[in-house]
């Protein structure tokens, strides 16, 4: 486990994908832990072709085809950061083991954080928030999601203080960092 973790630097430069489900705390989280470790955060939202935004916006929720040339797009957003050797935090729901699978097309040693909560928790924040992926799509969310193995992933669990999410994520981050810079290459 990590000792104190202000101001570590990762032993190499590393692509960090935040998965998880719409409302799962990517965006903020995901943000809030760059800040910490300072690295870059970028939310893969701003990666969907419009009528992808349209869709969701309509109350639609997304399927395999409309998700395909988005993940190819952020694997190729992934390859760019692994060719020029530098860190970055990219958020993505991530949802399925094939959508994973492409992303890692981008970087075979991609960290997955995991941002793991409950479907009641997440429902209560997202009726809190203003957003164009409306809270009645959430069950959509979890029928798709297949969740990773712990050896896939780091997960997180999020149905806890803002605060201490953003402290976990950073230690797993710093725990596989350290583990995979453990291992002979
Ligand atoms: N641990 C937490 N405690 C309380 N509120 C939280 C926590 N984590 C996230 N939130 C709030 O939950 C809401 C959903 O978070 P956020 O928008 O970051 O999720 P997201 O996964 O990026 O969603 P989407 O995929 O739909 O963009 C936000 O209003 C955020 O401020
Ligand atoms: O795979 C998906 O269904 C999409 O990525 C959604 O998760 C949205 O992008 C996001 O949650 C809305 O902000």
């Amino acid at each position: 486990m990590a000792q104190g973790t202000e101001g570590y630097r990762l032993e190499k430069s590393r692509r960090i994908v935040v998965m998880g489900v719409s409302g799962s705390g990517k965006s903020t989280i995901g943000d809030a832990i760059g800040e910490r470790m300072g690295i870059p955060y970028i939310d893969g939202d701003q990666y969907h072709p419009e009528h992808n935004i349209e869709k969701m916006s309509r109350g639609e929720p997304l399927n395999d085809d409309d998700r395909a040339g988005w993940l190819e797009r952020l694997s190729d957003l992934i390859s760019d950061y692994r060719e020029r050797d530098e860190t970055v935090l990219i958020g993505c729901s991530s949802l399925k083991n094939s959508y994973r699978d492409i992303l890692r097309q981008g970087d075979d040693g991609l960290i997955f954080l995991f941002l793991d909560g409950s479907y009641n928790v997440i429902l209560g924040r997202m009726q809190e928030r203003k957003h164009f992926f409306s809270a009645d799509m959430l069950t959509t969310q979890f029928d798709t999601l297949e969740r990773p193995t712990d050896t896939e992933a780091m997960r997180v669990d999020i149905d806890v203080d803002f605060h201490e999410v953003v402290e976990s994520g950073v230690r797993a981050i710093i725990d596989r960092d350290r583990a995979l810079s453990a291992q002979p290459s």
